[in-house]
C-alpha cells in the first residue's frame, strides 16, 4: 500500500528516514523550516549540512510551508530535536484543525524535556488534538543517519499502544536493508532511546581519556542498569532494555563516531568545554538536556543513577572527568541486582 507521508524536520534524521520511505515507493513531503535548504534537496537531490555528498531519492520532495507538506496525507513524521518538538508540533496542529484532518502522528526523537520531564509522545498528544490524531506511535533502535543513508543492515522498532497502527507504520519503512520490529510498550522505547545518550557521551569521554575496552563494557552495562531502573519505574516493560530501542541503542550510540552524543563526549574528555563542543558540533546532542531531566527525574523517584549523576556534574558543575571516574569507583561497594 502507497502511503501519503509528511516528514518534519530536514536534519539528518529526518532525511535519511525520509529517503528510505521514499525509496520504498510512497508518496513523500519533506518540510524544512529552511528555503534554502529545500531548494538544495529539491534540486541537486542532496543535504549537504547534514548528509554530506548523499544522493538522496529524486523523488523525494521537500517543502518549506507545513500546510502544504501536510495536505492530504495520513502519517505525520516529526523528526525534530526534542527542544523543537512543541513548537513544530503547535504548527501542525493548528494546520490538522484547519484541515479537519486526522492523522497517525509518529516520532522519531530521542529526548525528554527539560522543566517537564515528559517524553515525546506526552508533548506531541498535549499538542495536537485527540481529534486530528489517529495514535501515537515512535520509531527508534540502533540507527545512524549516516549509515541508513548508505543501506547499510539496519534494525529499529516502532512502538505504539495501538497494534495495527505499529504494524502500519512497521510496513511503511520496511525493506530488505531496513528491517521493523514492533513493540508495545511506548514508555520503555522512548526512555531507553533518551537516556542511551547520556551514557554516550560518558563512553566518548572514556575513549579520549585513554581507558580501555573492560572500562567502555563496564559503563555501558551499569548504564543500561540505571536506564531500565528508571523506566521500571515509570512502568516500563523491562523487556524493551534489552531490545532495539534499549541495549541495541546504547552499543550504536556508545560505541560509534557517527554518534553526535559520543564525539560530544570524546572531545570532553580532551578538555573542551561543553559550550565549545557544542558550538562545533552543528548538530543536536540530546543527551546534554537529558542528562538534567534524568537526574531530576531520578530524584523524584528516588532511583540511583549514579553515571547520570557524575555526567551531570561534568557537564554541568565543571567537575573534572577524571575525578568523576574516580568518585565512581569508590562508591560504596553494593549488589549488582537491586
Ligand atoms: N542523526 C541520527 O542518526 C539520529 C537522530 N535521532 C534523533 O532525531 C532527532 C533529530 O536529530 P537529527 O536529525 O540528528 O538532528 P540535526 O541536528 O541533524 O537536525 C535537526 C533538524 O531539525 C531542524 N529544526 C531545529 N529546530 C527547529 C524548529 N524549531 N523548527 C523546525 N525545524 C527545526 C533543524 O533545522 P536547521 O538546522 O535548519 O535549524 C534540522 O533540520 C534527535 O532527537 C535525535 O536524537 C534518532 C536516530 C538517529
Ligand atoms: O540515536 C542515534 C542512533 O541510534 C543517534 O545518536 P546521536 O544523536 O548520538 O548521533
Amino acid at each position: 500500500m502507497t502511503e501519503k507521508i509528511a516528514v518534519l524536520g530536514a536534519g539528518s534524521w529526518g532525511t535519511a528516514l525520509a529517503n528510505v520511505l521514499t525509496e520504498n515507493g510512497h508518496d513523500v513531503r519533506l518540510w524544512s523550516h529552511n528555503p534554502a535548504q529545500v531548494i538544495e534537496i529539491n534540486e541537486q537531490h542532496t543535504n549537504q549540512r547534514y548528509l554530506n555528498e548523499a544522493q538522496l531519492d529524486a523523488k523525494l520532495t521537500a517543502f518549506d510551508d507545513m500546510a502544504q507538506a501536510v495536505d492530504g496525507v495520513d502519517i505525520v513524521l516529526s523528526v525534530v530535536p526534542t527542544k523543537a518538538v512543541r513548537e513544530v508540533a503547535g504548527q501542525l496542529a493548528k494546520i490538522l484543525i484547519v484541515n479537519k484532518q486526522k492523522v497517525i502522528v509518529a516520532h522519531a526523537t530521542k529526548g525528554i524535556e527539560p522543566k517537564t520531564y515528559k517524553r515525546v509522545s506526552q508533548m506531541l498528544s498535549e499538542e495536537i488534538p485527540t481529534e486530528n490524531t489517529v495514535a501515537i506511535a515512535v520509531l527508534s533502535g540502533p540507527s545512524h543517519a549516516e549509515d541508513v543513508i548508505k543501506h547499510d543492515l539496519t534494525l529499529v522498532t516502532v512502538a505504539s499502544s495501538s497494534m495495527p497502527i505499529a504494524e502500519r507504520v512497521q510496513k511503511a519503512f520496511s525493506n530488505h536493508n531496513f528491517r521493523v520490529y514492533t513493540n508495545d510498550d511506548v514508555i520503555g522505547t522512548e526512555m531507553g532511546s533518551a537516556l542511551k545518550n547520556i551514557i554516550a557521551i560518558g563512553a566518548g569521554a572514556l575513549v579520549s581519556l585513554g581507558y580501555g575496552d573492560n572500562a567502555k563494557a563496564a559503563l555501558l552495562t551499569r548504564g543500561l542498569a540505571e536506564i531500565s531502573r528508571l523506566g521500571l519505574a515509570f512502568g516500563a516493560n523491562p523487556l524493551t532494555f534489552i531490545g532495539l530501542s534499549g541495549v541495541g541503542d546504547l552499543i550504536v550510540t556508545g560505541t560509534s563516531k557517527n554518534s553526535r552524543n559520543w564525539r560530544a563526549g570524546y572531545q570532553l574528555g580532551l578538555g573542551k568545554s561543553l559550550a565549545e563542543v557544542e558550538d562545533e558540533m552543528g548538530m543536536v546532542i540530546e543527551g546534554v538536556s537529558t542528562t538534567k531531566a534524568a537526574k531530576e527525574l531520578a530524584a523524584q523517584r528516588h532511583v540511583q543513577m549514579p553515571i547520570t549523576d557524575a555526567i551531570y556534574q561534568v557537564l554541568y558543575e565543571g567537575k573534572d572527568i577524571k575525578m568523576a571516574i574516580c568518585e565512581l569507583m569508590q562508591r560504596e561497594a553494593t549488589s549488582e541486582i537491586d
